[in-house]
């Protein structure tokens, strides 16, 4: 085999849209940096996701809302730089898209100019279709995501699991099935019930990732910093948690400060 066949290929929309006819699940992960997004995008993820939960995770805030559409843009760029085969979808922060078509348009266009990432992703159905149709007419790749959408927290005011009443899902099928019409590649489902979810994938011909939505559906996405057990503030019953590196990090810190302390570091190779 030449190494140009060995060396795996760049994720498309198309790749995706493929994986789901093919019955192949996606894994898609966020990262908001070079160096994770370096690890990430060489074990071999298919989706990354730059999510405005970096609100969160990097800068500490308690909800997604104060993050701005410059430091997306950073944190976007960080990782297309970092990234060879997975796609690259950034999230459009709260207030960049809302209610305002051209806005939208124009704050998409940035992220694509400034990032170079593969897509755009934002949260809502219907109120939000104009800016969806138009960013996609611009030829920009759009995703999908509802259920629990976090930008609202202000208007549900909980994290609690979304469209359990009837009438909540049947808008949310509805919301689902007008994204698709508008041309979204894709759609995240955020903590709904799993029949739903599974309802929702099985009508809609685009990939459908879920994050605490069930194993009914074509991918899953989770924060690598909530599956790395970086972030031990956070666990909801949807996360599993692939490693606990809170636990790893203090103790090799802790061994670097004993050894400062005790005058063990640097040793007679390690100075000049
Ligand atoms: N670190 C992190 N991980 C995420 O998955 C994430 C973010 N941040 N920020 C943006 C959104 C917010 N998300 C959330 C936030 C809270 C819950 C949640 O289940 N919270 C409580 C329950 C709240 C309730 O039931 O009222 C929990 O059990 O931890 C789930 C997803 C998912 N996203
Ligand atoms: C939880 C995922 C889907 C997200 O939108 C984010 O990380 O911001
Ligand atoms: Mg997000």
């Amino acid at each position: 085999m030449s190494a140009a066949n060995e060396r795996p290929k760049k994720v498309t929309t198309h790749v995706l849209s493929e994986m789901k006819m093919k019955g192949e699940r996606i894994s898609m992960l966020t990262a908001y940096d070079y160096s994770l997004a370096t690890i990430v995008d060489q074990a071999g993820v298919d989706v990354i996701l730059v999510g405005d939960s970096a609100s969160n995770v990097m800068a500490g805030w308690e909800t997604t809302l104060p993050i701005t559409l410059d430091q997306m843009i950073y944190h976007g760029a960080s990782v297309v730089r970092a990234v060879k085969t997975a796609l690259v979808v950034v999230d459009m922060p709260f207030g960049s898209y809302q209610g305002n078509s051209l806005e939208a348009l124009q704050s998409a266009i940035r992220i694509m100019k400034e990032t170079a990432a593969d897509a755009v992703k934002l949260e809502g159905g219907a109120e939000v279709i104009d800016s969806v149709k138009r960013i996609i007419s611009a030829g920009i790749p759009v995703m999908g995501h509802l259920g629990l959408t976090p930008q609202s927290i202000h208007k549900f005011g909980t994290y609690t699991v979304r469209a359990r009443q009837e009438e909540e899902a049947k808008k949310l099928i509805e919301d689902a099935h007008l994204l698709e019409e508008a041309g979204c590649f894709g759609i995240v489902l955020e903590k709904i019930p799993a029949s739903l979810a599974q309802k929702v994938a099985s009508e809609l011909k685009i990939p459908v990732i879920g994050i605490g939505a069930g194993n009914g559906v074509d991918g899953q996405v989770l924060v690598l910093h909530d599956m790395l057990g970086i972030n031990q503030a956070f666990s909801p019953r949807f996360l599993r948690r692939y490693h606990n590196l809170f636990a790893e990090i203090t103790g090799a810190v802790g061994n670097y400060i004993e050894d400062v302390k005790s005058g063990d570091f640097p040793n007679e190779r390690e100075q000049y």
